[in-house]
């Protein structure tokens, strides 16, 4: 029997918000010779950026213009460098417009096929904003420019359990309405496909409560027995390995001793507190519902300690891995 080789996929890579850590975390990532030899990479940059993330990370970036050298690809934004150097550790709309500018770069492969997933180094979303982004976050942003019109969550990633959200990047104030029955089968359901298609093939799924302990029988608000059981059930209905509504202050010790593969959170911080508890320094973004798989680190732009070499390279390593991984299917696959 002859041996497959998992074939390497074409990855987009950005550095994130220059004010931030991506860019020496991408340096400290792609001075790794095998990640360089795990995925042939583009980088969407420009020569001043690599040099900079390059001098703040200690480790000079490789990279080349032709392909054909077998290092990192260079591929221009297009966009006109500011005059000025970016402000460091600081949310800036010129860092903003930067950022956006290599990602829409790396949408543009996408779109085209060029390229099996993107990873992006840590976002400042105030950035983003005084950019001139007016969806809430890039999440809804890709959407918007890969015309996706069904659901999509970000994903976040432990080893051995995943999260999904019903709601995410908004006020606590309009998390109730968001809340639909509908908004959490079409959650539930992206949980469980992305579950298997990460190789799980009978995930497991548990379902978190809103309200404090899963409402109390309807003492403490309705949701659980209006919409969220109602919703497992549907999930239930369809196949899916489902159980909930839990109580969500208790639902992560049991996802933690491995009772689920994923847990579907109703907002934002009631899945991700636990999370990086659980695993800060490793954990992963995916931006599900996409065409291909988004990585990016669970943690953010850390703007406290930029430039001091002391961001930890778990997450973006955990993330490039998963790009790889899912990428290298995918390719497989097509
Ligand atoms: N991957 C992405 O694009 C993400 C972007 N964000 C964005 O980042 C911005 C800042 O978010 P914050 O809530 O301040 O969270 P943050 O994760 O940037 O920082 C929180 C704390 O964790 C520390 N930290 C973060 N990454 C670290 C690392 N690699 N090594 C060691 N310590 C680390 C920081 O120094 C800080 O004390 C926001 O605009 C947020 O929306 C947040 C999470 C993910
Ligand atoms: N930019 C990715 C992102 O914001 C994910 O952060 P989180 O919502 O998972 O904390």
């Amino acid at each position: 029997m002859t041996a497959t080789a998992t074939p390497r996929p074409r990855i987009a890579v950005t550095l994130g918000d220059p004010a931030g850590v991506g860019p020496e975390l991408i340096a400290r990532l792609l001075s790794r010779p095998e990640n360089t030899a795990a995925a042939d990479i583009v980088l969407v940059s420009d020569e001043a950026e690599l040099k900079s993330a390059g001098e703040d990370a200690g480790a000079p970036i490789a990279y080349s213009t032709d392909p054909a050298a077998g290092l990192p690809v260079l591929h221009g934004n297009g966009a006109a460098r500011p005059a000025a150097a970016f402000e460091r550790r600081k949310a800036t709309e010129a860092g903003g417009r930067w950022a956006i500018a290599n990602l829409a770069v790396a949408l543009d492969m996408v779109k085209d096929g060029r390229v099996d997933a993107v990873l992006f180094a840590p976002l400042n979303k105030s950035s983003l904003h005084l950019a001139g982004m007016r969806e809430n976050d890039e999440l809804r942003w890709f959407e918007e420019v890969l015309g996706v019109r069904s659901f999509t969550s970000e994903l976040n990633v432990l080893p051995g359990l995943w999260t999904a959200r019903v709601t995410s990047h908004v006020s606590i104030a309009d998390v109730d309405a968001g809340i639909t029955r509908d908004n959490v089968v079409e959650a539930g359901l992206l949980l469980d496909r992305v579950l298997r298609d990460a190789g799980v093939a009978a995930p497991r799924i548990g379902v978190c409560a809103l309200n404090p302990h899963a409402g109390e029988n309807g003492r403490f608000g309705r949701h659980e027995l209006d919409v969220i059981g109602p919703a497992v059930g549907d999930l239930a209905a369809r196949g899916l390995d489902v159980a909930g509504p839990f109580p969500s202050d208790t639902i992560f010790l049991r996802a933690r001793d491995g009772a689920f593969d994923g847990v579907l959170t109703m907002y934002h911080d009631q899945g991700q507190i636990a999370m990086k508890l659980m695993g800060f320094d490793g954990g992963v973004t995916i931006a599900g519902g996409l065409p291909v798989p988004i990585c990016t680190p669970a943690h953010g732009t850390a703007f406290d300690i930029t430039g001091e070499g002391r961001a930890a390279t778990g997450s973006i390593q955990n993330a490039f891995d998963l790009a790889v991984r899912i990428g290298s299917r995918r390719r497989a696959a097509a």
